[in-house]
C-alpha cells in the first residue's frame, strides 16, 4: 500500500474499549465445533454456551503485598530516574540520603496511607537531593541541569500564554493524527499527562496526517475524547483550554518530505532558539513506517536536543520483515536508544507490578522457579470480536501476531527473567532477551487454533456475527482468532515448566490475567482431607491485569469450627477497594517513560528479533497448511 496523498480520512471507528454484540462458536483444528464463545456487550451467557477458556480453578487467590517494599521500590525508582538523569547530564550525583529522607517523611504510614504518600510525592513539591521535584517533575529536573533558552512566541503560534521557562522545549508529534489510536488513546493520554503536571508548560503537540484539517479542526476532533480524572476535575475546563492551545495540525504526506520540512519550521517557530526535544509518535499503518521515518530523519529531527521515536506494532509479520523494519530505522539514522517500540499492555499497572511483586517480597522471590511453580498461565481473553475498521488488518495478521508475538511473549519475559542488575532499562532488557532466546519454538502440534462463529443473542432476537460475517474478512478465511499453546523456557530456572498461553477474540470472558500455579506441598499432612485431588489444594497466585486490577492468592485454610474441615480461600487485593484514584491509562505511563528516557517497558531490537525467531516457524507451518487446505 502506498502512503501517498489519499482521500480525506476520518479515522476508523474506535477500537479500544469497543464492545460489539455477538456470540461465537469455537472451532478447533480437529474440525469439531463447539457452541461457545461470546463477545461484547452486556449479554448474559447460559452455561451451555460457555466454553471455559481456562481449565484452572475459578478460585482466585488473594494477595499479600509488602507495602513497605513497594513504597521503597517506587521511591527508589524516582530517585534512580533523577540520579540517572544527573549522570547522563554529567552532573555530580547526590548522596543516597535523600531517598532515606523521603522515606522517613512517610515513616508513619499505614497500608492505607501508602498510595497517598506516593501521589503526594509526585504531585506536589518534595525534595530529593538538591533537586526540587514539582508537578512537572521531569521537566524541572532537566531544567536544573542544562543550558537554557527561552522559547520564543510566534505570532502564528497561538499559544498566547506560554510561560517563559528554563526547561527545554518539548514537541510531541503524533503522525497518523486522525486515526483511531491517536484520537482514542494518544491525545487523551497526552492531555492526562498535561493536566496532571507531567508535561512541561512549554510543550507543543502536533498532529500530522494527510487529511486537510486546520489546527482548530484537530482541536475539535480530539476535544470530545479528553476526560479529566476525578481528583483534578475542578480545573478541567481551564486545563482543557490550555492543552488545546498547545495543539496544532500539519497536513502532509509521507512519500515526499516537503511537509515534514513545513512541520519542522512550525516547530522551530514555537521552540525559539533554546534547546528543544522532540518525540515523534508513529501511529501510522505499517506500510508507511519507513517512509515516515526517513522523512523525519531528513527534515524534522531536533538540532538542539534529543529526538525519540515511538513505534507502534505490528513490528513486522515475521523474522525477515521485522528485521527489515529494524534495519530501516537504523538506516534512516535512528539509533536503538532513540527507538521506543511500544506495547501498551506493558504499561498496565499489574504488568509493571510484576517485578515489584516478585523481587521485593520474600514470600514470592525464592519460589519463582521450577522447584515450586508447576505451571504459569497467560490468558488474554477478549469478549469482543475484531475491532470495526481492523477486520482486513486482523485477517492478514491473525491472533498469534496480534496478541502473542508482543503482548504475551513480553509478559512472559518480564515474568521469567533473572534478577536484573538494576532497574535500568538496559539491565532489564538484557535479562528479558535471555529468556526469549531460551524459549523453545512451538510447532503446529503444540497449538490449538480456533475461530469464533455466529450465534443468536440470548433473547433470541438478534443474530450475532461470527468472524466470517465480519466486513472485510475474506470468504472462508482460515485466520485463527483463538490460540492456545504451551511454551517452554529451556534454562535452569524454568526447565520443564509449561507456560500456557491462551489468547483470543470473541470469547465468553473479558480478562487478561497471569495465573501462577504452585506445586503441591511435599508429604502434605492434610492430604487425606483433600481427597485424591491434591492439585485442587495447590496454591495459586493470580494477577488480574484487566478488568478490575487485582492480585489474589489462593491458600488452604481451616474452616472455623470444632472439626477439621479445610477449604481453599482467597487473600484478595482488589485495587479499586484498596487504592484511591483511578489507575492511569497505560499510554500515559509509556509516553511519560519516553519523555523520561526510561526504556525498560519498550522492546529492544534484539528482543524483537528473538520473539520472531520463536514464532516464525509456527506461522510458516500454519500458512503452508492453509495453502494446502485452500488447494483442496
Ligand atoms: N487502533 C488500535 O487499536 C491499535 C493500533 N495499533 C497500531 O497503531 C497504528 C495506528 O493505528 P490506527 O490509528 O488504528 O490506524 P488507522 O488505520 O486508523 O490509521 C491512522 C491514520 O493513518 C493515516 N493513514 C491511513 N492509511 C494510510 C495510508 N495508506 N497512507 C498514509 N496514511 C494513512 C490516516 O490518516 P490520514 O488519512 O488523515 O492521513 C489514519 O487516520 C497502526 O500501526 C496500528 O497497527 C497498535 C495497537 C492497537
Ligand atoms: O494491541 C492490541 O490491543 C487491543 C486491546 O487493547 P486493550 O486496551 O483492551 O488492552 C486488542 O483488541 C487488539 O487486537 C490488539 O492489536
Amino acid at each position: 500500500m502506498a502512503c501517498a496523498l489519499g482521500s480525506i480520512a476520518t479515522g476508523s471507528p474506535a477500537c479500544f474499549g469497543h464492545s460489539v454484540n455477538s456470540a461465537s462458536v469455537f472451532r478447533h483444528r480437529q474440525g469439531t465445533s463447539r457452541s461457545v464463545l461470546a463477545r461484547c456487550t452486556s449479554r448474559k451467557w447460559s452455561t451451555n454456551e460457555v466454553y471455559r477458556l481456562s481449565a484452572c480453578s475459578e478460585n482466585v487467590c488473594p494477595l499479600f503485598l509488602n507495602f513497605w517494599h513497594w513504597t521503597e521500590q517506587q521511591l527508589q525508582r524516582s530517585w534512580l530516574t533523577v540520579k540517572n538523569r544527573q549522570q547522563k547530564l554529567g552532573l555530580k550525583v547526590q548522596s543516597e540520603k535523600p531517598l532515606q529522607h523521603t522515606l522517613d517523611s512517610f515513616s508513619s504510614f499505614d497500608g492505607e496511607g501508602v498510595g497517598r504518600a506516593i501521589t503526594g510525592n509526585l504531585g506536589s513539591s518534595s525534595v530529593v537531593g538538591n533537586i526540587k521535584l514539582t508537578d512537572s517533575v521531569r521537566g524541572d529536573v532537566r531544567a536544573s541541569a542544562t543550558t537554557i533558552g527561552e522559547p520564543s512566541l510566534s505570532p502564528h503560534a497561538n499559544i498566547d500564554d506560554l510561560t517563559p521557562s528554563t526547561t527545554p522545549f518539548l514537541t510531541i508529534t503524533v503522525l497518523g493524527a486522525t486515526g483511531d489510536l491517536a484520537t482514542s488513546k494518544i491525545f487523551p493520554a497526552l492531555f492526562a499527562l498535561y493536566y496532571s503536571g507531567h508535561l512541561p508548560e512549554n510543550v507543543a503537540i502536533f498532529g500530522y496526517s494527510r487529511s486537510p484539517l486546520s489546527d482548530e479542526d484537530l482541536r475539535n476532533l480530539i476535544s470530545e475524547r479528553l476526560t479529566c480524572r476525578v481528583d483534578h476535575a475542578e480545573e478541567c475546563g481551564n486545563k482543557t483550554d490550555a492543552f488545546l492551545k498547545r495543539v496544532f495540525y500539519q497536513r502532509g504526506v509521507y512519500n515526499t518530505c516537503d511537509h515534514m520540512e513545513t512541520l519542522d519550521s512550525r516547530m522551530l517557530e514555537l521552540e525559539g532558539n533554546g534547546p528543544a526535544n522532540r518525540v515523534f509518535y508513529l501511529s501510522v499503518p505499517k506500510e508507511c513506517l519507513l517512509e515516515v521515518t526517513n522523512c523525519l530523519s531528513a527534515s524534522a529531527k531536533s538540532k538542539t536536543g534529543w529526538t525519540r521515536l515511538i513505534v507502534e506494532k505490528p513490528f513486522g509479520d515475521d523474522a525477515d520483515s521485522s528485521d527489515k523494519i529494524t534495519r530501516g530505522l537504523y538506516q534512516a539514522g535512528f539509533s536503538e536508544d532513540q527507538i521506543y517500540r511500544i506495547d501498551h499492555l506493558l504499561g498496565k499497572e499489574l504488568i509493571e507490578n510484576l517485578t515489584v511483586l516478585r523481587f521485593s517480597n520474600l514470600v514470592f522471590e525464592p519460589l519463582w522457579s521450577r522447584t515450586y511453580i508447576k505451571n504459569v498461565q497467560f490468558i488474554y481473553s477478549e469478549d469482543w470480536g475484531v475491532c470495526p475498521g481492523k477486520e482486513r488488518y486482523f485477517d492478514e495478521q491473525g491472533v498469534i501476531r496480534d496478541l502473542v508475538q508482543s503482548h504475551m511473549l513480553q509478559t512472559i519475559a518480564l515474568f521469567a527473567m533473572e534478577p536484573p542488575v538494576t532497574l535500568e532499562g538496559e539491565d532489564i532488557r538484557n535479562e528479558k532477551v535471555k529468556v526469549l532466546r531460551s524459549m523453545r519454538a512451538p510447532t503446529y502440534a503444540d497449538v490449538v487454533l480456533g475461530q469464533y462463529k455466529a450465534s443468536i443473542s440470548k433473547d433470541g432476537k438478534s443474530k450475532i456475527p461470527g468472524y466470517l460475517d465480519e466486513p472485510d474478512v475474506r470468504t472462508n478465511s482460515l485466520t485463527p482468532t483463538f490460540v492456545a499453546t504451551v511454551l517452554y523456557i529451556d534454562n535452569s530456572r524454568w526447565d520443564g515448566v509449561p507456560f500456557l498461553v491462551k489468547a483470543g477474540k470473541g470469547l465468553i470472558k473479558h480478562s487478561v490475567e497471569i495465573r501462577i500455579q504452585f506445586r503441591q506441598v511435599p508429604g502434605n499432612l492434610y492430604r487425606e482431607r483433600f481427597g485424591y485431588n491434591l492439585d485442587a489444594a495447590a496454591n495459586e497466585l493470580v494477577l488480574r491485569v484487566q478488568p478490575d486490577e487485582a492480585i489474589n492468592l489462593k491458600v488452604n485454610n481451616k474452616v472455623p469450627g470444632l472439626g477439621l474441615q479445610l477449604d481453599s480461600s482467597e487473600l484478595n487485593l482488589l485495587y479499586r477497594d484498596k487504592y484511591d484514584g483511578e489507575v492511569p491509562d497505560s499510554y500515559e505511563r509509556l509516553i511519560l517513560d519516553v519523555i523520561d528516557g526510561d526504556t525498560h517497558l519498550f522492546l529492544r531490537g534484539d528482543e524483537l528479533a528473538a520473539t520472531w525467531e520463536i514464532l516464525t516457524p509456527l506461522l510458516e507451518e500454519i500458512e503452508n497448511l492453509k495453502e494446502e487446505k485452500d488447494g483442496i
